[in-house]
């Protein structure tokens, strides 16, 4: 499909219905959209565009319903923005503050700057009547409409949770949290907490993690304390588990594998500085600029860690010098279905069809990278996804199939016929995650 330009002159609500075209009909994913849109807006904006954007990403299926009852036939072909724009205006009517005489006008003001004068009056009419039908507080019977899931993921949920799946999809619509994980190279977390405190800014700190601070409000990151500094990364606390658990040791060889934006590489240098090789491998050249951008921010460059490398996952035989690893991190790519509630996007970029492919994909790295690590070596297999086909039941397939690889549980729950912890969302405010650590026998 041809791409969409944005529109030429810029205004709030035709560029967030811009940016809801973009993920619904091109498939783009919100970050790059997003971004492109509040470079252009005034930076007090931003939280507005993202707020109504992603907003209409969670409510999507109910907001649809109401547009089905409200206009006699979908608009195609170039109008098609203008029904973005009508979501938006729905979603505000319902589901925001915006006060209702600006979610009107505004939002029929805006449809010219999206080649939509002329349906200015349908625009108008159909808010109007939605308020006069006062849609709203009519119930809405069909679940699946009110979860605001696609329905192969409502279904997936319901086969993987049964009668607890009603609260994980209730969770992945909440809001998640901001989590920063305190850089404990340049600052200690005591220092960077008072740091927080100077400035008033709440938070609390974890039981279950060494570095870790959750902010109470939604602040702007680059205004905390140390920001330039890199005294923080920003990181769910699922996703900080994985250093922990990979717990990798002074002199050790470690492989960082699927490792942009270098999220968890900058981590496990922060716990073991001392570490004899850390390689952080990605296949997307674009995403391992950003692994280069994080490390200088979090001045992890005076050593010589990480070494920074594209390649194939799946083919260790085109970036692989042979010498082995001591410990191995798959952060494989997934569904991301444990994110959704950060990215309420994925639900719709994703499709029931990926969840096989991926599967297979994910079997495939692991059998390679199984190689590259050495005897007594240990792979920590890591996604953030909440689909058993790719979590327990990947890693029980991957036992099946190697004899000389042994379960070694991150918690005590865990059974050899359900390996692994599956963190939910919302489980301790953290993102739905997965971790399986395997340790390879030392007789072969
Ligand atoms: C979940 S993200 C990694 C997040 C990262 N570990 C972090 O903590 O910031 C998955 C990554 O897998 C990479 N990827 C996908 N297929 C790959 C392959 N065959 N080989 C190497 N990397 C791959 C993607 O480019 C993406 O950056």
């Amino acid at each position: 499909m041809k791409p969409t330009p944005l529109p030429k002159q810029k205004n709030l609500r035709a560029d967030c219905a811009w940016v809801i075209y973009q993920i619904l009909e091109q498939g783009k994913s919100s970050r790059d959209c997003l971004e492109r849109v509040q470079r252009r807006h005034h930076p007090r904006d931003n939280a507005w565009i993202q707020e109504m954007s992603l907003g209409v990403m969670r409510k999507l299926p109910i907001l649809q319903h109401w547009l089905r009852e409200l206009l006699d036939r979908p608009l195609k072909g170039n109008k098609k923005v203008i029904e973005h724009l009508i979501l938006l205006g729905l979603y505000q009517l319902a589901f925001s503050r915006v006060s209702q005489h600006a979610a009107v006008g505004e939002t029929v003001n805006a449809s010219p700057y999206l080649g939509g004068t002329a349906l200015k009056g349908l625009v108008n009419a159909v808010l109007r009547n939605f308020m006069r039908q006062e849609l709203v507080n009519k119930p809405i019977d069909n679940p699946i409409i009110a979860s605001g899931l696609p329905k192969w993921l409502y279904k997936a949920l319901e086969d993987a949770y049964g009668q607890d799946a009603d609260a994980v999809r209730e969770a992945t619509n909440a809001m998640a949290p901001i989590w920063l994980r305190v850089n404990t190279k340049q600052i200690s977390i005591t220092d960077y907490a008072a740091a927080l405190d100077a400035v008033e800014i709440n938070y609390s700190l974890s039981s279950e993690h060494a570095d870790a601070i959750r902010l109470e409000g939604r602040e702007d990151i680059t205004g905390l304390p140390g920001f330039e500094k890199g005294h923080f990364a920003v990181q769910d606390g699922a996703a900080q588990l994985a250093a922990h658990y990979l717990d990798a040791q002074p002199h050790e060889r470690v492989l960082d594998c699927c490792a942009a934006p270098g999220g968890k590489t900058g981590h496990i240098i922060e716990r073991t500085p001392e570490l004899a090789y850390c390689l952080a491998l990605d296949a997307d050249e674009n995403r391992l600029k950003r692994v280069e951008e994080n490390m200088t921010r979090l001045q992890h460059t005076q050593t010589n860690l990480p070494v920074i490398k594209q390649g194939d996952a799946a083919k260790p035989e085109t970036w692989w010098d042979g010498q082995h690893f001591d410990r191995i991190l798959l952060d494989a790519p997934c569904s991301a279905t444990g994110v959704i509630r950060r990215h309420p996007d994925i639900r719709w970029l994703r499709k029931s069809s990926d969840i096989d492919a991926l599967a297979a994909l994910q079997a495939e790295i692991l059998t390679s990278l199984w190689q590259t690590l050495k005897p007594g070596g240990t792979l920590l297999y890591a996604t953030c996804s909440i689909l058993p086909q790719e979590n327990s039941q990947q890693i029980s397939a991957f036992l099946e199939r190697n004899a000389d690889a042994t379960l070694v549980p991150v918690i005590k729950t865990e059974t050899p016929s359900k390996p692994g912890r599956q963190i939910l969302p919302g489980e301790q405010q953290m993102d739905g995650f997965y971790y399986a650590r395997l340790v390879k026998s030392l007789s072969k």
